[in-house]
């Protein structure tokens, strides 16, 4: 089949469609086969153990993931398409920011490499709660500080699809609250967020969940029917309630 229309045909109620997937890593197969939808709009969590396999479909998605056989179709493009450059926002653990540069020196580079406006630089500031550290260089914040600076410069440009790994990781729960609010805001203006975590409370903070382990995704579920099916009064029970049933 032509990849090309394949791709241009996915419906456009779709963010990310995942087609037989085969991914190996180092000589490790990390995906053989795998299927999935992301519709449009909300939050997607990507939970699961480490190892599972989150940055591996992340990399897929976003298009930096050699991949050995399947279709990634995002936004109804081929995932990695020159297309999708600017529509598609990946923000990974590793800072991906200049310590050496200020907040906004950075915003101001990285806006300047896609065409953001200045009124765009300003509202991420503000949206990611930086403005009073604007001039300070990357290397003098604090952790928590410096991973929403990397946010600030992933949401420059308005993309429609936003992916995040760990983007909580090591924060406070304080912070881990605010950078939640900031995640319910770009839904609120429109756009789709794919989040991992393995930290099982954060799942009821999605408003999907894909569960993955051992590179299969083992539920395609939301919160509330994942304490409801499981019966669980927590996430992680659910989780291992369910890791159990599939064992069975
Ligand atoms: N560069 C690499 N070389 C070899 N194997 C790799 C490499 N990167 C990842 N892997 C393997 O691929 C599998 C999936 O890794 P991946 O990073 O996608 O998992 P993850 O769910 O994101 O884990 P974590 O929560 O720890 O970030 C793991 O078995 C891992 O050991």
């Amino acid at each position: 089949m032509n990849q090309g229309a394949h791709h241009a045909q996915d419906p456009p109620t779709l963010a990310v469609t995942v087609r037989d997937l085969r991914v190996r890593r180092g000589g490790t197969t990390v995906f053989d086969g795998i299927d999935l939808e992301i519709a449009r709009g909300g939050i997607t969590g990507l939970m699961g153990p480490s190892g599972c396999g989150k940055t591996t479909l992340m990399r897929a998605i976003v298009g930096t993931q050699r991949i050995r056989s399947g279709t990634v179709t995002v936004l109804g493009r081929e995932a990695g398409s020159a297309t999708l450059r600017r529509r598609v926002a990946y923000d990974t653990q590793a800072a991906s920011v200049y310590t050496d540069l200020t907040v906004e020196q950075n915003l101001r580079y990285f806006a300047r490499l896609i065409g953001a406006s200045r009124h765009d630089i300003e509202r991420v500031l503000d949206q990611v709660n930086l403005r009073d550290q604007a001039g300070r260089r990357v290397d003098t914040l604090s952790g928590g500080q410096a991973s929403r600076v990397s946010l600030a410069v992933a949401i420059l440009g308005r993309p429609e699809l936003i992916v995040l790994d760990e983007p909580t990781v090591g924060l406070d729960p304080l912070l881990r609250e605010e950078l939640w609010e900031v995640f319910h805001t770009l839904v609120a203006e429109g756009a789709t967020l794919i989040v991992s975590s393995h930290v099982m409370d954060e799942a009821l903070r999605c408003d999907r969940l894909l569960l993955m382990r051992d590179g299969r995704v083992i539920a395609d579920t939301t919160p509330a029917r994942l304490l409801s099916e499981t019966g669980a009064a927590d996430p992680d029970r659910a989780f291992l309630t369910l890791i159990e049933r599939k064992a069975g």
